[in-house]
Formats: C-alpha cells, structure tokens, sequence
C-alpha cells in the first residue's frame, strides 16, 4: 500500500528519528503512518520510499527499508549515500539499522538480538563509500563506529563482506579468528556515512544462522535466513516500541553527551583547501550541512 505522497522539503529538519529495515523487515506496521517521500538527493533517490510515521506521542519516525519493499536491490547495490542523504535531509539525528546477520559464535544462536560496537571492513571498495568525493576531500573518525557506548556487555564485532554469496567455510573460520562475533554484507558504508551526516547510528543485528564455520552442519542458505528472520520481524517491531521513548528523550538536545561522538564529525573533517573545493561538490555536501562553510564561495 502506498501512502500519501509529502515533500520532503516542507518535512525537512522535523524527522529526528531513523529506522532501516533489513532483510524481512520491510515496514513498521505497528506505527501510525503520516505518508512517505521519495526525494531525489544529489546521490540519487533512496532505496525506496521512505515512510513518515507518528509515535503515541505524536514523534515523527522514518522508516526506510535497505533492500526494497520486495527486496531488489543486492547489498552492493544499495543507494546508500541517497538513504542517508535523504534520511538526514529529513532531520534524522539517530538511526536504528536492523540487519540479519551470521553468527560466528556458538553461544550467539539463531533468535539473537546483538549490538555490535566495532565492525572490520571486508566489503571490496566496489560501493561508494563517502559523501566527500570528486572535488572535496573529508576524513571522519570512526574509531568507535556505534558512536554510543552499550550497557556494559561483552562487545560484539561485525564483520561486514561484499556478498552476494555467502562466506567459504575457511573465511568463516579466518573471521572467527580475527574476533568477530557476527556477519552481514550491510553495514558498511551504511555506518560510515551516518557518521559523515553527523547521525547516531547503532545497528541491531538478528542472527538468523550459524554462517558455516561449524564443520559438522550445513552451511547457511536464503531458506534459513528467511524462516529465522520470518520467526524475528515481530521481536523487532517489539525492539522499537520498547526503546522509541529512551530515543524521543535521547534526540531532543544535540549537545547532550549522546552525540558526543559524533558532534562536529563533517566540520573539521575537510582537507581541501577552500579555493581548491569544486563549487558543485560543495553544493552536493550542501545538502546534508548547510551550517558548514567548505568553499571560499559558498
Ligand atoms: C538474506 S541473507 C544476506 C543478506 O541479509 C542481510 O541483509 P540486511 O543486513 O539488509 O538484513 C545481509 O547483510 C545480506 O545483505
Ligand atoms: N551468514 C551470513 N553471512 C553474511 N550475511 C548474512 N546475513 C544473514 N546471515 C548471513
């Protein structure tokens, strides 16, 4: 079903709430629907359209799924820049990213619920990967790609892959070697440019296998993911009521220590000298901080 159709423009800078549906969480259906928007951003258009929603209290939430409604796009694939483009244009300041990851880890089992703090890149340099490109050079820390500290717990890594096959079974044993926990193929750059457009971003990952590092089983498959994730979308639906009011509270004030990880991460990332920065990269950059002053003709 389609909803009414809004511009973003006169939503701009009112939407303060993100959520990404990965695989099997196509939409959010126990929030009230506004209607949704479809922008074209200097990187394209999103995924698809986004759904503007309203809490109980009346909070407005976006809702984008990753791959599609009806899943069309491949991980590589993704517009990831037009999702955050669009997703900051609208005034999201913190996303929830949910995603159907591989275990690595006996003690993770399909049904999980893991919040990974760190992530170690094995995507192929095949996706485009920053807002800052072709006539204007950023660099953003990402020491600490969560950005917001967990309840203490052990601290999960995610070990982003380019996909779209699934990992050999001796790569899934070099990765549980090199500490990590759980595996998708979408975190990255999702998470890098959430933290170039200055947004909170925490991915919620829902193991749906055991990826296929256990010699003895079958290594995963479509089939298993989807049936895990099927018995899950409910449980993930239950995740965002439970946290939205800690979330409405959280967003209010962008000088609370909440977003002191990511405060300031687009100002002082420039290299590029002012007179050296191409008018239209400064105008597509534009687009997510129109606070910041990159070009000496701005
Ligand atoms: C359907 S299995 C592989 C696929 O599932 C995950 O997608 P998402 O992170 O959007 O839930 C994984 O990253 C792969 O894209
Ligand atoms: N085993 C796996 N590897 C990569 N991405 C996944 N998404 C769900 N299960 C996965």
């Amino acid at each position: 079903m389609r909803f009414p159709l809004l511009d973003i423009e006169e939503l701009a800078g009112t939407v303060h709430i993100g959520i990404i549906g990965g695989s099997g969480l196509y939409a959010l259906d126990n929030l009230a629907v506004i209607g949704a928007v479809y922008p074209y951003t200097p990187w394209g258009h999103p995924s698809d359209h986004i759904t503007i929603c309203a809490t109980a209290s009346g909070t407005k939430v976006a809702f984008l799924p990753r791959h599609g409604k009806g899943h069309f796009w491949t991980p590589s694939e993704v517009p990831a820049r037009a999702n955050l483009a669009a997703l900051k244009r609208l005034g999201v300041r913190a996303i929830l990213a949910f995603s159907a990851v591989g275990s690595l880890r006996e003690e993770i089992r399909p049904g999980d619920f893991v919040l990974p703090e760190q992530i170690i890149d094995r995507t192929k340099g095949i996706r485009p990967a920053s807002f800052f490109d072709k006539g204007i050079v950023g660099h953003v820390p990402f020491g600490d790609p969560a950005g917001v500290h967990a309840a203490p717990a052990r601290r999960a890594t995610l070990i982003c892959m380019e996909g779209p096959a699934f990992s050999t079974r001796a790569e899934s044993h070099m990765y549980r070697s090199w500490g990590g926990d759980v595996i998708n193929m979408s975190v990255l750059p999702e998470a890098k440019l959430a933290r170039e457009a200055e947004i909170a971003y925490q991915m919620v990952c829902m193991a749906t296998d055991y990826d296929c590092w256990r010699e003895e089983h079958e290594a995963v498959t479509v089939e298993t993911v989807v049936a895990t994730m099927h018995a899950n979308k409910d449980n993930a639906k239950r995740l965002v009521e439970a946290v939205i009011p800690d979330l409405e509270v959280a967003v209010k004030d962008l000088e609370a220590p909440f977003f002191d990880k990511i405060r300031g991460a687009a100002k002082f990332a420039v290299m590029t000298a002012p007179e050296k920065v191409l008018p239209e990269a400064a105008e597509r950059v534009r687009y997510l901080h129109p606070q910041y002053t990159y070009a000496a003709t701005n």
